[in-house]
């Protein structure tokens, strides 16, 4: 078995890329790749885990659906959980579909499907009770999803009351933003706050905390299922979306009741190529047994029902030429090679630029000045090049060199091993200060609004801002004289840069750029630490036992705080009045756990792991991943793991679920420590 090790080890990191993905992708709004460079990903994760299934483990990304519901929502347990779908990528696969649900069924002559077009857009779950709204989620994890019927309520085509009989049922459907209202919406964005592609946009403007944010977005929905229905139940797929539509919930008119997978399959090829001829997005076609009784006889794995799959459009290509390449440098100092593109026409929209990564990637793909190239748009995000075509060349290509300086400030440059990126690490550099300002004061960091690029650059150019610190002792005075500023605008921007001070922690940490600490770490990091200061004194040990941080994100916390100029800079921060505390960590005086670590191991009965580990935070307390001496409980449910073994060696206070709910309620004290256990 000795190849055993590295097939553990590539199984290890491809579901670290894609849980990263899926951070990116469902909880931050912003994704990195394009979907089908994610299903690749996922698909070879698939064939790994299929070849060696002593790797296979529940808590694999192959076997959950979607991303964690965020903290600011409350959360909403489904009735009936939101799967995925299983995904098929030619007519082969859709046909090895249709055998195997032939098979399942056992030769079923009435067996039909119906083929909808796949909306790219964030899915939604409405609860009507006696013919109200009562609720509507998002599927999160598809157990538990975050409550956003606020925002809902705003969407116009979505019936707050039944108009025809008062039903208490479920109803699945697709939130989306029409192609024309993306263009419009992001137009009128800061460059550096646009959206990647309409699914985005949408996702984005639903899972808002203020409604009034959504209810200023051009949000639209489609409804494809019935979940439940407390009466007068549809028989068929097909019929559901007669009750939809009596329901007033709009369905999409696109959907066809196919009598065999070959007419769905011609359905699929119609749609490739008509797609960009609909007002929105769609990213394939979803296809569906209609039969509600087989539906239910197929049932489904813990990811996806056997009786829908879903069918992928390939990803458009074109041929373009590329003019020339430059190099950026980002927030990180990462110098990035750029391709800019003669203009084509791709997925609906013109592209003239594609990123190219880093070297390793222009070289391994040659891809050099003046030549001829195929590039890829998935729908939607950012075009990437997939090769060249070198029989295309006429001599007058020229190879691409990375620079040994940085553009910006003429430092010179530094490829870390093991790391494809070169980074200009000058601190000094103009380019991490410009680059640093404008994440500092984008949308999910401190959310600074009217201060864009263009204003950052003008700013550090006057001399008025050598860090963003600086910008909290900006006086309106200051901004009257340069270029664009109004006496109105610069009062404006002194009042949003001030009013970015009562940002929640989270925010601030998330703004600061540590390296690798992105929206979902950051909110983590604020919950545990409570505040900034204590963040500060954090060790690895203490940071890696938080659930979501891993050891990279802790090193570099760690890293970051070592250095004197970034700690000088938090000094400054607190002394201007920048919020450092988290919200409800001041005023909550009875915390029974505060500072106190707390370990769970087994099945519990009354709560899921996310609401015991809310609970514990809620009261001051750390949920960690693994007992260490520093664990104060251990809280104990069915089927304990070898925390359990591991904290009686330890000597740890052990509860189990009955004693830790007493404690929770006050009604008895957290015990002490019990004497080690040995052998
Ligand atoms: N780019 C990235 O970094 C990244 C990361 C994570 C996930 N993803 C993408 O998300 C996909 C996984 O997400 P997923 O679990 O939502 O699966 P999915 O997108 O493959 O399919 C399920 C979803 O399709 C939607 N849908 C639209 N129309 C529908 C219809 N008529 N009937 C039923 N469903 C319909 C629903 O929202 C449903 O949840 C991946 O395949 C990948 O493409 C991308
Ligand atoms: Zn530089």
């Amino acid at each position: 078995m000795s190849d055993a090790a590295p097939v553990a080890d590539q199984i290890q990191a491809l579901r670290k890329t894609i849980e990263h993905h899926n951070e990116l992708y469902y909880n931050q709004d912003a994704p990195e790749i394009s979907d089908l460079e994610y299903d690749e990903l996922m698909r070879r994760l698939i064939q790994l885990e299929t070849e060696y299934p002593e790797y296979l483990t529940p808590d694999s990304p192959s076997q959950r659906v979607g991303g964690q519901p965020l903290a600011g929502f409350e959360s909403v347990r489904h009735r009936v959980p939101l799967l995925s779908l299983a995904n098929a990528y030619s007519p082969e696969e859709l046909r090895a579909f249709d055998e195997r649900v032939k098979k399942a069924l056992g030769e079923a002559e009435t067996l039909r499907y119906v083929a909808e077009l796949k909306i790219d857009g964030l899915t939604v779950a409405l609860t009507y009770q006696d013919g109200q709204l009562l609720r509507a989620a998002t599927r999160g994890d598809g157990e538990v999803g975050e409550d956003v019927t606020a925002n809902v309520r705003t969407i116009r085509s979505i019936p707050l009351r039944l108009p025809k009989r008062p039903l208490t049922l479920g109803a699945r459907g697709e939130i989306y933003i029409r192609k024309a209202d993306f263009e419009a919406l992001n137009a009128g964005r800061d460059p550096e706050e646009r959206f990647a592609n309409p699914r985005n946009a949408a996702a984005g403007s639903l899972r808002q905390l203020n409604p009034q944010v959504t209810a200023g977005r051009p949000l639209d929905a489609f409804f494809y299922d019935i979940l439940y229905v407390e009466s007068e139940a549809p028989k068929s797929q097909w019929d559901g979306f007669g009750l939809l539509r009596e329901c007033g919930l709009t369905t999409n008119p696109a959907a066809k009741l196919c009598a065999d997978i070959e007419e769905v399959i011609d359905f699929c090829r119609y749609w490739e190529e008509h797609r960009t001829e609909l007002p929105y997005e769609i990213d394939g076609i979803v296809v569906k047994v209609n039969s509600l009784t087989d539906q239910a006889r197929l049932g489904s794995t813990a990811k996806a029902p056997r009786s829908k799959i879903a069918f992928k459009f390939p990803a458009e290509q074109v041929e373009t030429r590329v003019l020339q390449i430059a190099v950026n440098v980002g927030r990180t100092g990462a110098v990035t090679p750029l391709a800019f593109l003669e203009p084509v026409r791709v997925a609906g929209s013109t592209v003239s630029r594609a990123t190219l990564h880093n070297e390793d990637n222009v070289r391994d793909k040659d891809i050099r000045v003046g030549d001829r190239v195929i590039i890829q748009k998935a729908g939607d995000v950012i075009p990437e090049i997939v090769r060249s075509l070198p029989e295309k060349r006429d001599g007058s290509e020229r190879i691409f060199e990375m620079p040994k300086s940085c553009p910006e400030c003429g430092a010179g440059l530094y490829r870390e091993s093991g790391e494809a990126v070169v980074r200009c690490i000058n601190s000094a550099c103009p380019a991490h200060l410009r680059e640093g300002i404008i994440h500092f004061a984008s949308r999910d960091a401190m959310d600074i609004q009217g201060l864009g690029e263009a204003i950052v650059i003008q700013l550090i150019a006057a001399g008025l801002v050598r860090d963003v610190a600086d910008l909290y002792r900006l006086q309106v005075e200051d901004l009257v004289g340069l270029e664009r500023f109004g006496a109105k605008s610069a009062q404006n921007l002194i009042e949003a840069i001030t009013a970015s001070k009562q940002n929640q922690l989270s925010r601030l940490i998330f703004a600061l750029g540590i390296r690798h600490v992105g929206e979902g770490a950051a909110r983590e990091l604020a919950a545990h630490f409570g505040t900034l200061e204590n963040l500060g004194q954090a060790d690895e040990a203490e940071l890696t036992a938080i659930p979501m941080i891993g050891p990279k994100i802790a090193a570099s916390v760690v890293k970051y705080f070592q250095e004197t100029h970034n700690r000088e800079l938090v000094a400054k921060l607190t002394a201007l009045g920048l919020n450092t505390v988290e919200a409800g960590q001041e005023q909550e005086t009875a915390q029974v756990l505060a500072g106190k670590t707390v370990v769970v191991t087994g099945t519990l009965e009354t709560f899921s792991r996310s609401e015991i580990e809310e609970l514990i935070r809620k009261q001051g307390g750390k949920a960690a991943g693994s007992v260490s001496k520093n664990t104060a409980l251990l809280v104990v449910g069915k089927d304990p793991g070898s925390k359990y073994q591991k904290a009686r060696e330890l000597g740890i206070p052990i509860l189990d679920e009955a004693g830790f709910k007493q404690v929770l309620a006050g009604a008895a004290e957290l015990p002490s420590a019990n004497p080690p256990e040995h052998g």
